[in-house]
């Protein structure tokens, strides 16, 4: 049988897939997508569209409860809330993905693709059929991550909630007990709190949630969670499940000697890189994590160049804005470099993945960062400065209701007076943070920064206080 013979062949057609197909069309190349589940990709069915329709609602309601003069209703209607977000997966179905993709137009190969040697990728579809697709310039691997499961005894046998399970739910559980404290941990267990999960406890490893950010960002999660009636335990391994009965309660021991027992457990316990099974062995590739890449999303282990890994798979920042990012400039790179065109532009390296990559945890409230926290900077050695500045007084937040609360931090590099990162934390704060990833990636000088004045009275007067807390 002939092979199928393309310009690029990508592996995965999640958000991030998709978007190098679009790319190196764009850039007048051919493309065969190859996806063995749903085109849309963990971030459409079980990732960013379901966790935010299920947490919607109740940053809604804490938004009518800090309003004198408004109430609710009643309590937010679970049935209604699970409704709207099956709609906003569309029920699952990917047609209208497929759709796109045809549209680009792209080649839609369904199936799982694995590396069959360079530059050759062979599809195994349900029926048993086996087709190889053959790339003039390149394979691009945009498998994406499964969750990761700890190794507690007794805990892959209790079946384990993951993102996929949460994100789907159909009968909210009364008892959730919640192992992890990163994003998913935080965000699921305060959409399923708010839809009926009266008892959850999170069981945190560590001493902080959201460990990888500023410190007083976890801390103003974890007061808003215990206020709101979730059990937040920290330094609490588990260290041994229990589910006797398929289905029924399970148990969870600590090391402190606690049993917790609930109706589910929910694991948001970071990432596996989609690397199994996908061939790379079969072109001298040997990983158990990441795949490596350079700027230009190029993989270092293959010296022909040809392969490249964007998204979630090569763990430079497992976001999907971020991996889209990554897929532009991957799918530029590719069509430069096809076209035998310079390839080293300023748009042509994916310089946001060190220096800022945003990330908005949608929790109430919510957690908006971009670049460097303060001691990721220092421990890059730069010479550092901080200022600091409560949300809730500025005039923008006080006539957002009682309570409208938050902090907010910038990182400056004292050197060069540029901002390093930031981070807000209150509610409402995912769209202010795009002023600071525009000060950390273009480098805005603070005294030009000084020059662009917030408007009152909003929220965003914070960098006015932020500013002159510096000293301008
Ligand atoms: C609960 C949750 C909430 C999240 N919320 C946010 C958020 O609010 N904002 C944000 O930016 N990020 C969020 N993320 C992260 C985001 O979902 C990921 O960063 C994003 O999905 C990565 O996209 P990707 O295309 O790299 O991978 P994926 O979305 O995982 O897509 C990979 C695709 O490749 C397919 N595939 C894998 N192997 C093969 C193979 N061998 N052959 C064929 N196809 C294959 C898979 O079936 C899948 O469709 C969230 C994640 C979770 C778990
Ligand atoms: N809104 C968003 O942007 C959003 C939302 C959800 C997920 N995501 C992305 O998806 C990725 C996965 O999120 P995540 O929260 O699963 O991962 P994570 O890596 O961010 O956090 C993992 C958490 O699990 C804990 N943990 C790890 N192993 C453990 C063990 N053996 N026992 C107990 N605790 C353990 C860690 O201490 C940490 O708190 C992240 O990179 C995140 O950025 C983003």
């Amino acid at each position: 049988m002939e092979d199928d013979v393309f310009d690029v062949v990508v592996i995965g057609a999640g958000p991030v897939g998709m978007t190098v197909a679009a790319r190196v069309v764009r850039g007048g190349l051919s493309a065969a997508v190859v996806e063995d589940r749903l085109a849309g990709g963990e971030c459409e069915y079980y990732g960013c569209i379901p966790s935010k329709a299920l947490l919607w609602p109740m940053e809604l309601a804490a938004e009518v409860g800090r309003m004198p003069g408004l109430q609710l209703r009643g309590p937010i209607d679970a049935a209604a809330v699970l409704a709207r977000r099956d709609e906003t997966v569309s029920h699952r179905n990917d047609d209208h993905e497929v759709q796109a993709i045809e549209k680009l137009p792209a080649t839609f190969v369904r199936g799982h693709g694995r590396l069959a040697g360079p530059r050759r990728v062979e599809v195994a579809s349900s029926d048993g059929g086996v087709g190889t697709l053959r790339a003039r310039h390149a394979v691009v691997v945009a498998t994406g991550s499964t969750p990761a499961v700890p190794d507690v005894p007794g805990l892959a046998a209790a079946h384990p909630w993951t993102n996929q399970e949460a994100t789907s739910v159909q009968r909210v559980p009364q008892r959730l007990a919640v192992i992890g404290a990163g994003p998913v941990a935080c965000e699921m267990s305060q959409a399923l709190h708010s839809l009926g999960a009266r008892e959850t406890t999170m069981l945190v490893r560590g001493e902080r949630l959201l460990a990888a950010m500023e410190p007083f960002a976890g801390d103003l999660v974890a007061r808003s969670f215990r206020e709101s009636g979730i059990d937040v335990r920290f330094g609490r391994s588990v260290t041994r499940v229990e589910r006797p009965v398929p289905g029924g309660p399970v148990t969870l021991h600590t090391g402190r000697g606690e049993q917790i027992v609930a109706d589910e457990i929910l694991v948001g316990a970071g990432r596996r890189p989609g690397v199994d099974d996908i061939g790379l062995d079969t072109v001298g590739v040997r990983v158990d994590g990441p795949i490596q890449v350079d700027g230009s999303l190029r993989a270092t282990a293959v010296a022909e160049g040809w392969l490249y890994a964007v998204g979630d798979v090569n763990g430079r920042n497992l976001l999907t804005h971020m991996g889209k990012y990554q897929a532009r400039v991957c799918g530029d790179v590719i069509a430069a470099r096809a076209a035998g065109a310079r390839d080293d532009g300023p748009a042509l390296r994916a310089t946001a993945d060190d220096r800022g990559a945003p990330q908005v945890v949608f929790t109430e409230p919510q957690v908006s960062m971009v670049g460097r926290t303060e001691s990721r900077a220092r421990a890059d050695g730069f010479t550092v400065r901080t200022v600091e500045y409560d949300v809730g007084d500025v005039a923008g937040a006080m006539v957002r209701g009682v309570g409208f609360s938050g902090r907010a931090k910038l990182v400056v590099d004292a050197d060069r007076r540029v901002v390093l990162g930031g981070t807000f934390v209150a509610p409402d704060t995912a769209d202010m943070l795009h002023s600071v990833t525009i000060a950390v990636n273009a480098e805005v000088p603070l005294d030009q920064l000084w020059h662009a004045v917030p408007p009152f009275p909003t929220v965003s007067e914070i960098w006015l206080r932020l500013l002159e807390q510096y000293g301008l």
